[in-house]
């Protein structure tokens, strides 16, 4: 800050704009009776716009500026768009059939948005592979009642349909996980977690429980995992094409806004702390998955980072989700989900969201939180 004043001070074009400033002023001076209305008309005039905006704001609301965002870039893929690291399961991707969005990352990671992959390719290929394909959710105290039924219900409708699937529910209360009727190669396992007292700390706890349990059975069991939230619901198809090493869900709300902006941990405390400089996208903790190994290596790095802050007595902003953004900005996904795959209906329509597969539940913390 010092610095920036100091510069300021001593840059010498400053001297040039006082002596305009003071010029313009003198010129001012020579004509008092034309300057004087002119520059109260131009004030009526500003005061006139700035009315208009207010209230077009007021009347309009959010839905003016989440319309203006829709303009702003999301940026060009590199001039090599060959997918990194050999993804497996969509082969080619036609990243030129969604010219409006971001199709990969500059590390060339691909960004999965309807219509750039085949989705009976990927099918087939998990097949040929013969994959078990994990979905963990975790369900602890009123979030039970309130939303895991609906949640599997679609979940059999949508998520990774003809593949082999096990459901990993975690809660402190087994007994109440409602029946579903699964289908043919679909499993359902109850693992008992104890309930934290705050519900910021049920769920950073996720992390720890989910790097041990994929230490044990499940991570024998299972090939590829799937980490979701239970507040939100399965719409569209949820297939093979999600899968890679390291996945990560684009946030719905955060995709088009300039890095600067997005709300990282921005206290240099935290072991979640991002520069101003840092970051490449803002990543929803709703969704992540990838590999067994892979995110061993997620959830050991949140957990530490979490125990790290606890020990001095802090709390990232957005408590795992924090950590999981400085996860990804040292550690590459190789897959982005687009917001299509995580979609928050609240945001209104956007042209670019064709086939949303997964949506958030209201948010109903009053009824749901301590
Ligand atoms: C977009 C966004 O803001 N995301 C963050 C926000 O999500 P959310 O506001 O979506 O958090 P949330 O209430 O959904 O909690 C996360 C998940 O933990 C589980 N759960 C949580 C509490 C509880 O008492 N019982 C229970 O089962 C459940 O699976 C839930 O879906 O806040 C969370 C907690 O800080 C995480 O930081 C999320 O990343
Ligand atoms: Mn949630």
């Amino acid at each position: 800050m010092a610095l920036g004043v100091e510069s300021g001070l001593s840059w010498p074009g400053s001297h040039g704009g006082y002596r305009k400033q003071e010029g313009q002023r003198q010129r001012g001076q020579g004509k008092p009776t034309w300057g004087l209305p002119r520059a109260k008309k131009r004030l009526l005039w500003q005061l006139l716009l700035c009315a208009f905006g207010v209230l077009g704001l007021y009347l309009y609301g959010l839905h003016i500026v989440r319309y203006l965002e829709g303009l702003v870039p999301m940026g060009i893929c590199p001039t090599d768009t060959r997918p990194l690291l050999g993804d497996n399961f969509t082969g080619g991707l036609r990243h030129w059939a969604r010219p409006e969005v971001l199709t990969c990352t500059s590390w060339r990671a691909p960004i999965i948005w309807d219509g750039i992959f085949d989705p009976h390719e990927a099918e087939q290929e998990a097949r040929r592979q013969n994959l078990t394909i994990g979905l963990t959710v975790f369900a602890v105290g009123r979030y039970l009642e309130k939303y895991l039924e609906h949640f599997l219900e679609s979940a059999e409708q949508h998520f990774m349909v003809g593949q082999s699937v096990v459901y990993y529910v975690f809660t402190d209360r087994p007994e109440a996980v409602p029946y579903i009727a699964l289908g043919q190669g679909r499993l359902l396992r109850v693992e008992p977690v104890l309930r934290e007292s705050r519900w910021q700390d049920v769920s950073m706890a996720r992390m720890h429980t989910l790097h041990e349990a994929l230490g044990g059975p499940l991570g024998q069991e299972a090939d590829y995992v799937f980490c979701l939230d239970v507040d939100q619901h399965f719409t569209g198809n949820f297939g093979p094409e999600a899968l890679s090493d390291l996945v990560a869900q684009l946030h719905a709300w955060h995709y088009r806004w300039p890095r600067w902006l997005l709300p990282y941990e921005r206290d240099k405390r935290s072991a979640a702390a991002l520069g101003l400089g840092e970051g490449d996208f803002y990543y929803h903790a709703a969704v992540f998955g990838g590999s067994v190994a892979a995110l061993r290596k997620l959830t050991a790095h949140c957990a530490l980072g979490q125990q790290r802050d606890r020990e001095r007595g802090i709390e990232a902003l957005w408590h795992d989700e924090s950590h999981l953004n400085k996860f990804f900005w040292l550690y590459k996904p190789t897959k982005l989900l687009s917001p299509e795959f995580c979609w928050d209906q609240k945001i209104g329509w956007k042209p670019e969201i064709h086939c949303p597969r997964l949506l958030w539940e209201p948010k109903e913390y009053a009824l749901v939180r301590n």
